[in-house]
Order: structure tokens, then C-alpha cells, then sequence
């Protein structure tokens, strides 16, 4: 179970105090998904990066398991089954997808087949893309797929996606909503993804609304995704209806 109990992430300037997380109270129970929604510059990647302990809360608590991992290195916290898709991946001159994704599965015999149904599940043609080296010459969609393939390897019992559908295709979208309700209806993952997709929105048991560093929603799909349609369609539009961008 992960439990987020008040937490604050505040940044200061010679002139100002920015509060960016203003007190997140959350408790998401083993094996959910959970859909974290709201306005562009709401906190959602903020609360994830402290998930993960890239970004270090100025208050408050987080625990995996009863374990409090709020001072806890990300190494620490991969340690512990926690990992984190960026929105915008690295890329890793010098290593190939196969690499990555054996360092991701911790086991170095990963065969070519294995590494290769990693790279389905996200709608790579596999043996297109499992001997290339992750560098520049990939695209910004490739890199994501790769990335997410590599947290599938990890197998964690914590997989945090930082908008999944930011830069892929609608062919590739379809494979990883696929693989994303695959791996809940397994119930053996907690999945915490960070979308405006409806798409995605719409396989969640709970969405939790993040705007202006709080949670200004939260509950079960079926009752808050109908009022986040009707904001949408009131004017408030923060969510994409349509293909992923
Ligand atoms: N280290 C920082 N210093 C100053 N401002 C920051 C810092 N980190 C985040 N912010 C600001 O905090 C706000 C929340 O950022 P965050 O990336 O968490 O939003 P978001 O909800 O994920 O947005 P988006 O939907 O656009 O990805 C933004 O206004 C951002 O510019």
C-alpha cells in the first residue's frame, strides 16, 4: 500500500515561497489503478518525482508497505519495487534496448524472445528495435516505449507512467492501454499513471485530481470522470479527448 501522508514540496527564491505541493494526503491500496489527472502545472509530476525520491518533499511522509521512504535514495526505492516513467525519458549512448532491458529485469540472461515480448507490449516491432543503441537517432515516442518496456521488466510492485501517451502513436496508444489493463486485470502491480488521456482515464478504479500543489478530487472512476467531462465540456478544458498527442 502506498500512503502519502501531507506532503509539501515548497521552493524558494530571494523573493518569493512556492508552494507546488501544498499538503498531499493520499492512501492507494495494493494492486489499483490509479489515474492522476488535472490542469497543465497542477503538481502531478511533482508528486511523482517525490514518489520515486527524485524530487525530496520539504514536509510531510511517504510509505511503501508500512515503510517510510521519504528520505530514501530512488536506488533504494527501485530496491523496493518503486518505478518511475518519465514524461521526457534519458536516452543511454552506448547501451542497446536489450541491455536496458536486462538491466531493468536484473537478470543478465534475458534472452532475445524475452526482451522481445517486452518490446510488444508496447507496440515496438521488437526486432526492429531490440539490438539499437538508445542514442539521439531514436524518436521521442520510441524512447518512451523503450522506457516503459523497461519498467515492465522491472516488474514492480509500484509502476508510476508520467504521461504514457505524450508523443505516441495511436497504433502503439492501443498496444499500452492493452498491456496497462493487462497488467491490472493481473492484480499483482499498483499502477499510478499521470494522464489527461480519456483513454487512459477510463481503465482507472480511482482518479485523484491534482491543481494548484492539492487534490482537489478524488474518488471512484465512475463518479468523478463524469464531472471531469462536464468541466471539459463547461469550458474548463484540461483533459485531450481525442488520438494521443
Ligand atoms: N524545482 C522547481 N522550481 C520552481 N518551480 C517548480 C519546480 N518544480 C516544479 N515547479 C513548478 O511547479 C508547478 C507544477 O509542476 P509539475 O511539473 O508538477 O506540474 P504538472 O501538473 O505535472 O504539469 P503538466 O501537466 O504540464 O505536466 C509548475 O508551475 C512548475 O513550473
Amino acid at each position: 500500500m502506498l500512503k502519502i501522508k501531507d506532503l509539501v514540496f515548497q521552493v524558494s527564491d530571494e523573493d518569493r515561497t512556492l508552494g507546488i505541493l501544498q499538503g498531499i494526503t493520499l492512501t492507494i491500496p495494493d494492486n489499483k489503478f490509479v489515474v492522476i489527472t488535472g490542469p497543465n502545472g497542477g503538481g502531478k509530476t511533482t508528486l511523482a518525482k517525490a514518489i520515486m525520491g527524485i524530487v525530496q518533499p520539504t514536509g510531510g511522509q511517504i510509505l511503501w508497505n508500512g515503510t517510510d521512504v521519504t528520505g530514501m535514495s530512488v536506488t533504494e526505492r527501485a530496491r523496493l519495487g518503486i518505478s518511475y516513467g518519465f514524461q521526457q525519458p534519458p536516452r543511454f549512448k552506448g547501451l542497446r534496448v536489450r541491455d536496458l532491458l536486462a538491466l531493468a529485469s536484473g537478470r543478465e540472461d534475458l534472452t532475445h524472445d524475452e526482451g522481445c515480448q517486452y518490446l510488444t507490449k508496447v507496440g515496438l516491432c521488437a526486432n526492429d528495435y531490440i539490438e539499437r543503441e538508445v542514442d539521439a537517432s531514436l524518436s521521442g515516442g520510441e524512447v518512451k516505449r523503450i522506457e516503459i518496456a523497461t519498467i515492465l521488466a522491472r516488474k514492480s510492485g509500484l509502476m508510476i507512467f508520467d504521461e504514457p501517451e505524450a508523443g505516441i502513436d495511436l497504433w502503439s496508444f492501443a498496444k499500452l492501454t492493452e498491456t496497462f489493463r493487462a497488467i491490472h486485470d493481473a492484480r499483482n502491480a499498483t499502477l499510478v499513471v499521470i494522464s489527461h488521456q480519456e483513454r487512459i482515464i477510463d481503465l482507472a478504479d480511482e482518479i485523484v485530481m491534482v491543481s494548484g500543489g492539492k487534490i482537489t478530487k478524488q474518488g471512484p472512476k465512475d463518479e468523478i470522470f463524469p464531472q471531469i467531462l462536464a468541466n471539459t465540456i463547461a469550458g474548463c478544458s484540461y483533459m485531450s479527448e481525442g488520438a494521443a498527442q
